[in-house]
């Protein structure tokens, strides 16, 4: 055998091993680009993490998020949990190697964050433990794993993503992971590159897209859902919602469409501030985790969709008139009210403006 037989043996098997990876990845990879794309809409960081050459691939995603792939975008917040050496020494020297990813992501994870994990065999016990604490601090994990997945594979959740390399050996895996890492920035640059004006902040916030924001939401539990007009933002709204973000690990307000509002009869000038305005002014709140739209006279359909654990409303809403309380409560979810605690309302103060005016 010459030495360039090494390399000719090992560009053929990663050709052969491609062609079966692209078939089967094709589904969870669309689906693991559109996640991270709204997690970093939402405000969402990325953390990674693997051993060895899953190392190098972790430091290597985070790169190029931070700084770019092809096209000149933002910046986009990722770290790799591999690269600080006083932390890993730290950390595996005082309590023990397993931990070395599991305790930076007690410290910086963030609910709604991703994890991405590089695992070839899904056995290696610190990345266990990583995705074990990023469920816990509301996290989504997104595995890159390879053979029967291992030990990983079984503690995913429905919410979590798994891009499985159908292959047994090391070397092909991790040739594979590579190409994954890049085509995910691919479309992660395409996403950002494409937006035009600079990001508002917490813009990511808004999802009208039901679909996308039970996807982003759904990891996030206990999820709190809450709605209403909105329609002019008092002191009563801001403590409520405070108190209900309190309730969970995610808050989820749905917000009246202005056709909807119209058919409140509350006004024929009703509402003041478009549907645009509103969801944009809820989601600059800190209690706020996402904020949608629904267009019937109820938001049972948006509830349904969402299967939140604690329904709540403001203000002087009884539990036993709350739209979705039934529905809720026959998923073992909770319904509170939560009164206002600072009486205010939107169509009294505009009374009083107009007084005012006269
Ligand atoms: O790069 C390689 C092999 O190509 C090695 O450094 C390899 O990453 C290490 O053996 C890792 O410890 C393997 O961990 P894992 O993929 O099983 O989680
Ligand atoms: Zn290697």
């Amino acid at each position: 055998m010459t030495t360039n037989d090494w390399m000719t043996a090992a560009f053929s098997a990663r050709f052969a091993c491609q062609e079966k990876s692209a078939a089967t990845l094709a589904a969870p990879f669309s689906e693991a680009v559109q996640r991270l794309v709204a997690t970093l809409q939402a405000g969402g960081q990325v953390l990674s993490c693997g051993n060895g050459g899953s190392s190098g691939d972790a430091q290597h995603l985070a790169s190029e998020l931070i700084n770019r792939f092809e096209t000149r975008r933002r910046a986009l917040p990722a770290i790799a949990l591999g690269t600080d050496g006083s932390v890993l020494t730290a950390i595996a020297n005082d309590d023990c190697y397993e931990r070395v990813f599991a305790r930076q992501i007690e410290a910086l994870g963030h609910p709604g964050d991703c994890l991405v994990v590089f695992s070839t065999s899904g056995n290696s016990a610190n990345v266990l433990a990583a995705v074990r604490t990023a469920q816990q601090q509301g996290m989504w994990v997104l595995a890159l794993t390879g053979r029967e997945g291992g030990q990983l594979a079984a503690l995913l959740r429905p919410v979590d993503i798994e891009l499985r390399v159908p292959e047994q050996n090391t070397a092909r895996i991790q040739e594979i992971h590579l190409v994954l890492i890049h085509a995910l920035c691919s479309g992660v640059d395409t996403c950002f590159t494409e937006e035009t004006a600079p990001p508002t902040p917490r813009a990511g916030r808004v999802q009208k897209d039901w679909g996308k924001l039970r996807a982003c939401s759904a990891f996030r539990r206990p999820l709190v859902f809450t709605n209403g007009v909105f329609d002019i933002l008092h002191r009563g709204h801001v403590q409520y919602l405070a108190e209900a973000r309190a309730e969970g690990a995610c808050l989820v307000v749905g917000v009246n469409s202005d056709a909807s509002v119209r058919r409140l009869g509350k006004g024929a000038d009703r509402p003041v501030n478009g549907e645009e305005d509103r969801m944009a002014v809820l989601a600059a709140l800190g209690a706020v985790d996402f904020v949608t739209l629904f267009d019937a006279d109820t938001p049972l359909e948006l509830i349904r969709h969402l299967r939140p654990d604690v329904l709540v409303k403001g203000g002087d809403w009884p539990a036993e008139r709350i739209v979705g309380a039934d529905l809720v409560r026959s998923q073992g979810g909770r319904v509170l009210s939560i009164p206002f605690r600072h009486p205010r309302s939107t169509t009294a103060l505009l009374d009083r403006i107009r007084r005012s005016e006269s």
